[in-house]
C-alpha cells in the first residue's frame, strides 16, 4: 500500500520545526469497555480515526491517532479495552495490551465519571502494575453526565483506587501520576488532557509529519468502518462475531486523473449461517445498507470515491480458533 498511499493522500511528508525543548513520545488509553476511549481519542486528534459505538469492544485493532501542538507531538496508540480474558481472542487482545503498555511513556486510564469503581476498574489497576515505568493518569471520562457535585466524591474514589490497587514500584509508587475530569463530548478539559499528557513526553524531535493523523495502514481502518457499518442497528444480536478482512484495494484503471476510483474488495466474516443470514438482509437489503455506510466513511477517509464489493462469509468458531486468529490479523 505504500505507493498508493501518497496517491491517496496525496501529500509530501513535511516535519515540524523543533528546538530543544520539542517533546514528542506515546500514549495509550486503557480502561472497561465503553469507557470514552476512542471518543477521547478522537476529541483529542480532531478527526474520526478510532471507531466509537454504544456497544463494548469494538476497538480490536491498535489505531494510532497523533495530537500535533506547537511544542509538542502525542502519538496516541488507542487499545482495545482491558478485559478478564473469556476466550482465546479476549486473552490475545490482554497481551497485546500489555505489549502496547510496555512501549508507551504515559498511560490514560480511562474511569467513566458516571459509573461507580468496579472490579473490572481493579482488575485493570492491577493490571497496570506490570508496566511500573510508565506513570498512569487517571482520565474521569464523562463529566458532562453527572451533577458537578457529585464529582469530587468520584475523584477522592478514583484517587483511592490508584493507591490500593496500582500503587507499586516506579513511577506508580503513590498511585495515579494525575487525575484529570475530562468530557470528550462537550470538549471540557480535553485541552488539559493534551497539555498534561505532552508534559510527560520526553524531549524528542517530531516523530511524524506535520498534519499526520494516524499510521494504521488504510486497509485497517477501512475493515474498522465496514466493521461499524456491519454492526448498525445488529449489536444486540451479533455483538461480538463480525471481523472483517480487505483483500484488495486497486486503484480503477482509466481513469481520469482527477476522477479517481478505488476498488475495495472486503469480506464480512461471521460465525454462523443465521449470523450471514441477518447480515445480508431480506433479497440482500441489509448487505446493500452495509455497503453504502461504509462507503461514504471510506471515502471521507480517503478523499477518493470507492467501490466497495462486500462478501459474507461464515467462518466458524473465529474467536477460538488461533489459526483463523492469526488469519484475520489478531
Ligand atoms: N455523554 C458522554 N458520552 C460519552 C463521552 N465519551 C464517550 N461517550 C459515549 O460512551 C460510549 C462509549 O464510548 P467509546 O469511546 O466507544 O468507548 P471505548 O472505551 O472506546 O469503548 P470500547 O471500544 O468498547 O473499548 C459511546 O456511546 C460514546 O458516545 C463523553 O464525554 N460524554
Amino acid at each position: 500500500m505504500s505507493s498508493d498511499r501518497s496517491m491517496l493522500i496525496g501529500d509530501l511528508p513535511e516535519f515540524p520545526e523543533y528546538d530543544e525543548n520539542y517533546r514528542a513520545g506515546f500514549a495509550s488509553f486503557v480502561g472497561r469497555p465503553n469507557a470514552g476511549k476512542s471518543t477521547l481519542t478522537n476529541a483529542l486528534v480532531g478527526e474520526k480515526v478510532a471507531i466509537t459505538s454504544s456497544k463494548p469492544q469494538t476497538t480490536r485493532h491498535t489505531i494510532r491517532g497523533i495530537v500535533h501542538r506547537d511544542h509538542a507531538q502525542l502519538v496516541l496508540v488507542d487499545t482495545p479495552g482491558l478485559h478478564r480474558p473469556r476466550t482465546l481472542l479476549g486473552s490475545r487482545l490482554n497481551d497485546l495490551v500489555i505489549d502496547t503498555l510496555s512501549e508507551v511513556d504515559v498511560v490514560g486510564f480511562c474511569l467513566p465519571a458516571d459509573e461507580k469503581i468496579g472490579p473490572g476498574d481493579k482488575f485493570i489497576a492491577a493490571q497496570l502494575r506490570k508496566v511500573p515505568h510508565q506513570p498512569v493518569v487517571a482520565l474521569v471520562t464523562k463529566v458532562d453526565k453527572v451533577a458537578r457535585d457529585q464529582l469530587p466524591e468520584h475523584l477522592v474514589a478514583v484517587d483511592q483506587l490508584g493507591r490500593e490497587h496500582l500503587a507499586g514500584e516506579g513511577k506508580q509508587a503513590e498511585g495515579f501520576s494525575a487525575i484529570i475530569p475530562v468530557s470528550a463530548v462537550e470538549g471540557d478539559q480535553v485541552d488539559v488532557v493534551a497539555e498534561e499528557l505532552t508534559a510527560m513526553m520526553p524531549p524528542s524531535p517530531p516523530l511524524y509529519p506535520t498534519g499526520e493523523l494516524s499510521d494504521e495502514p488504510e486497509t485497517m481502518m477501512i475493515a474498522e468502518l465496514i466493521r461499524e457499518a456491519a454492526l448498525e442497528d445488529v449489536r444486540d444480536e451479533l455483538p461480538h462475531s463480525i471481523a472483517v478482512t480487505v483483500e484488495e484495494m486497486i486503484p480503477r484503471e482509466d481513469r481520469p486523473q482527477e476522477k479517481p476510483l478505488l476498488d475495495v474488495h472486503a469480506t464480512i466474516h461471521v460465525e454462523r449461517n443465521s449470523q450471514k443470514a441477518i447480515i445480508i438482509g431480506r433479497g440482500g437489503s441489509r448487505l446493500k445498507q452495509i455497503g453504502s455506510h461504509a462507503r461514504t466513511g471510506i471515502k471521507k477517509l480517503l478523499g477518493t470515491p470507492v467501490y466497495l464489493d462486500l462478501h459474507v462469509k461464515v467462518t466458524k468458531e473465529w474467536q477460538r480458533d488461533p489459526k483463523k486468529l492469526n488469519r484475520l490479523g489478531f
